[in-house]
């Protein structure tokens, strides 16, 4: 016997749940399947527990740079508590709230593992061997988010070491640790690390946080050495083995060798999309290609959203994706959406491709949103880069020797603002300023009337627009 719903979403992480939820709100009735904790990774295992890991070295960091707060600090973290604040950030992976939060939303939630059967069908099986058989009046939605990838190193398969979730939801903090993989969680993780004591050395294959500028990163990459970090770039790891102790040792290219009691391997993430079952329906797992809309081409009921969907796989990034997807999967079952939806329409995922704000939590932090340069050109954009220090009467406020760095991107032939980049403290409020500048196509002649308070970070955007030339 099958159970029916309208809509069938599988994975109820940050981007499931939303979607489900744009599903129930428009009048359709949705079924979330899960097999592991409902919130996904972001609750328990990477967003949360990450920025718990980071937040009381970072606030540690920011009284000792203010004269008079800094004469009131006097010890260091209190790792215990740390740790504690941590279990709270993940409700000590208990999913409890999230299951009632579905359950008011009107959401049916299946607990089990899914996979695709046939068109619109899928078979649940749960941990105590029950199979429940499903099936989708109109849609079925992929939220199933990704895994991380496992470099190729020899001997790192048959060496233990952690993975990100392991790292996040430690109950030891390690006397040292290589970080191998220098990109955004490897740049967190190995502050945090650094910051309750550990004795860190990151691996870079090119810089650290390559994705980024080089004066912003230069910034961050400052930050992490100031807390002890050793970063080693433009080298690879060609031998991991585990030592005697317990621990691992690393042979770097060029031979040089490092021991450590942990090694993490922060090397990307790739879509979680295997045994799902979609070959049969000429899907290739590891080459997801969807629409606007969020439809997976080829067909006409299978969407995806978030981390599994290979766009950018950043929870805010996810949620956006499923608000969109679920309201057009809403709008074609009502004969509301019959053509392809325009640019910036409620049913098109356009700041994918334009507009991805993100934030890299370390101290100084990292703050980014829009096309890079390179980007620009591709998109026939005529650009103009501006690039400043962030040295406004604000940062003096924030902190002492404040340290800091912009870059605004103009489409010169509309003077509107296509991307911005920040690196310095407390960086990460003023981006969603530029996002909205950005996804608003603001003039930059009307920004001119856009004044920011005194003091505040936020009057780097005077001293952009004067730059620029108003
Ligand atoms: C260390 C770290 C820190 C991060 N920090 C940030 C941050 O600060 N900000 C940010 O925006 N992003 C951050 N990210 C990225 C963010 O965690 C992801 O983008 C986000 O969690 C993806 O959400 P999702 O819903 O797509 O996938 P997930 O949260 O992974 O959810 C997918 C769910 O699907 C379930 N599932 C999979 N297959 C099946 C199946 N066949 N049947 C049933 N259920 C299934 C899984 O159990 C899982 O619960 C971080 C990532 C890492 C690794
Ligand atoms: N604050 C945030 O928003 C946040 C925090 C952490 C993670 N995330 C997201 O989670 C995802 C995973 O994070 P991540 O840092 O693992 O991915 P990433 O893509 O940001 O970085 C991966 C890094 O690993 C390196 N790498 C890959 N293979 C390697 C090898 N064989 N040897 C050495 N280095 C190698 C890459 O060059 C890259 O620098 C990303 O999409 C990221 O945006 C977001």
């Amino acid at each position: 016997m099958e159970s029916e719903y309208d809509v069938i979403v599988i994975g109820a992480g940050a981007a499931g749940e939303n979607a489900a939820d744009r599903v129930v709100k428009g009048g359709l009735s949705a079924a979330l399947v899960e097999s592991d904790l409902v919130g996904g990774a972001c609750s328990y295992w990477a967003c949360e527990p990450s920025k718990a890991l980071l937040r009381p070295g970072t606030a540690l960091h920011a009284a000792r740079r203010v004269p008079g707060s800094r004469e009131a600090v006097t010890g260091t973290l209190d790792v215990a508590a740390v740790l504690k604040h941590r279990d709270e950030a993940v409700n000590s992976w208990d999913d409890q709230s999230q299951v009632e939060w579905v359950d008011g939303a009107g959401i049916t939630l299946v607990r089990g593992r899914a996979r695709l059967t046939g068109a619109k069908r899928l078979t649940v099986d749960d941990a105590n061997g029950n199979h429940f058989d499903l099936l989708a009046r109109h849609a079925v939605v992929l939220a199933t988010g990704s895994r991380p990838s496992t470099p190729k190193v020899p001997g790192l398969q048959h060496t233990p070491h952690w993975t990100t979730a392991d790292a996040t939801s430690t109950r030891e903090v390690p006397e040292s640790l290589v970080v191998l993989g220098a990109g955004v969680a490897g740049s967190e993780l190995a502050q945090a690390f650094a910051r309750l004591g550990s004795r860190v050395t990151v691996l870079a294959r090119g810089s650290l946080l390559s994705a980024f500028p080089e004066d912003a990163r230069e910034l961050v990459a400052g930050g992490l050495r100031a807390d002890g970090v050793e970063i080693i770039e433009g080298v690879s790891a060609e031998l991991v083995e585990s030592t005697d102790d317990g621990g691992v040792k690393v042979t770097l290219s060029g031979g040089r060798t490092l021991e450590a009691a942990r090694l993490l391997v922060a090397a990307g993430r790739r879509p979680a999309l295997d045994g799902l079952g979609l070959p049969a329906f000429g899907i290739e797992p590891t080459s997801l290609r969807v629409d606007d809309t969020g439809l997976v081409l080829g067909n006409s009921w299978l969407y995806a959203v978030g981390d599994c969907s290979g766009r950018a796989m950043l929870t805010h990034q996810g949620k956006y994706q499923a608000r969109i997807t679920g309201d057009a999967i809403v709008a074609r079952t009502k004969g509301e959406l019959d053509k392809r939806p325009t640019r910036w329409s409620r049913y098109a995922r356009t700041a994918d491709e334009l507009a991805v704000p993100q934030v890299v939590f370390t101290d100084p932090e990292l703050a980014m949103v829009g096309l890079s340069e390179e980007e620009a050109w591709e998109h026939g954009i005529r650009v103009r880069v501006v690039d400043l220090p962030i040295s406004v009467a604000g940062a003096w406020q924030l902190a002492e020797d404040y340290e800091g760095w912009a870059r605004f991107l103009v489409d010169e032939d509309r003077r509107t603002l296509v991307g911005a980049c920040f690196a310095g403290p407390d960086v990460a409020e003023l981006l969603q300023s530029a996002t909205i500048a950005v996804v608003g196509e603001v003039p930059l002649d009307r920004l001119w009337h856009a004044i920011p308070s005194f003091p505040t970070v936020s009057e780097i955007w005077l001293r952009f627009l004067e730059a620029y030339g108003l």
